[in-house]
């Protein structure tokens, strides 16, 4: 792992409507590394994850993909710049099978790929169909099942599968977790430790503390629309009581 930052955040400030929900953030995810952000519900994580995707326009700060200041530029904009976003819930389209939604995603990472300078981000190395289906060999298997056939895991591994084809550099994970069965999530973990074998960048919102403790490099804890804590793993496990009192969990 390099130390350089491939995404840095400073002063960032976003919400909805004349409503502030991100009251200054400031965060750090070096290359190649992984960084859990945790925190309480509603306190703009995802807020967060949309604002640093373009989904969300910021009021103010800026947002640094390797030194260049993409805030306030258009998703696909940002999708070129190399930024995938695995969204949370999964975002399926039901009567669509698995074979059509990677025909759509392959599509559109034509598009941005296409647009990419050669050399820039993702144009190395990109995502073919084949790559994706030897991480991801379930969704091999599925490809004639319609979305609201697969089990969450599977369509989990769909929406990764589609943020792939976009070629991210970094990878934005909002709660991967989220309603899947142990098992399952331990496989969650595993494809995370792929893609960073594969030397993507990875912020991951989780509210799964195994999960994020056992990808994660670094952890930071948002409050009210604010960075109150960024630290290491182990740092932030040696206190439980902080953890605790930070997270809200027993
Ligand atoms: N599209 C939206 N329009 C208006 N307000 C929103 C919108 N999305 C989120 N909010 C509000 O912004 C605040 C932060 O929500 P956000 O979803 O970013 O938090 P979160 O930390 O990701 O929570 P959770 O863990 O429950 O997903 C909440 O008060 C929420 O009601």
């Amino acid at each position: 792992m390099s130390e350089a930052p491939f995404l840095q955040v400073s002063g960032l400030r976003s919400g909805y409507e004349g409503s502030t929900v991100l009251h200054g953030v400031d965060l750090t995810v070096p290359e190649g590394s992984v960084v859990a952000l945790l925190g309480r519900n509603g306190v703009g994580k995802s807020t967060l994850i949309s604002t640093i995707m373009g989904l969300v326009k910021p009021y103010a700060g800026s947002v640094l993909l390797e030194g260049t200041d993409v805030a306030g530029h258009r998703v696909d904009a940002i999708a070129r710049a190399g930024v995938g976003l695995v969204p949370q819930g999964r975002r399926m389209f039901a009567p669509l099978t698995v074979a059509e939604h990677l025909r759509l995603a392959e599509d559109q990472g034509r598009r941005i790929t296409g647009r990419r300078a050669a050399g820039s981000a993702g144009a190395e190395r990109p995502w073919t169909l084949a790559r994706v289906l030897d991480l991801l060999p379930r969704l091999g298997e599925r490809q004639r099942n319609r979305g609201d056939q697969l089990s969450g895991g599977e369509q989990q591994m769909l929406a990764i599968a589609r943020a792939l084809l976009t070629n991210p550099r970094l990878l934005l994970l909002d709660e991967p977790s989220d309603g899947l069965a142990p098992s399952v999530v331990r496989q969650v973990g595993e494809v995370v430790q792929d893609l960073l074998t594969e030397g993507l960048s990875i912020l991951l919102v989780e509210q799964d503390l195994r999960l994020a403790f056992s990808v994660a490099d670094r952890v930071a804890v948002m409050d009210k629309g604010r960075i109150v804590l960024d630290t290491t793993v182990t740092d932030f496990r040696s206190d439980a009581a902080r953890a605790r009192a930070l997270l809200g969990v027993g």
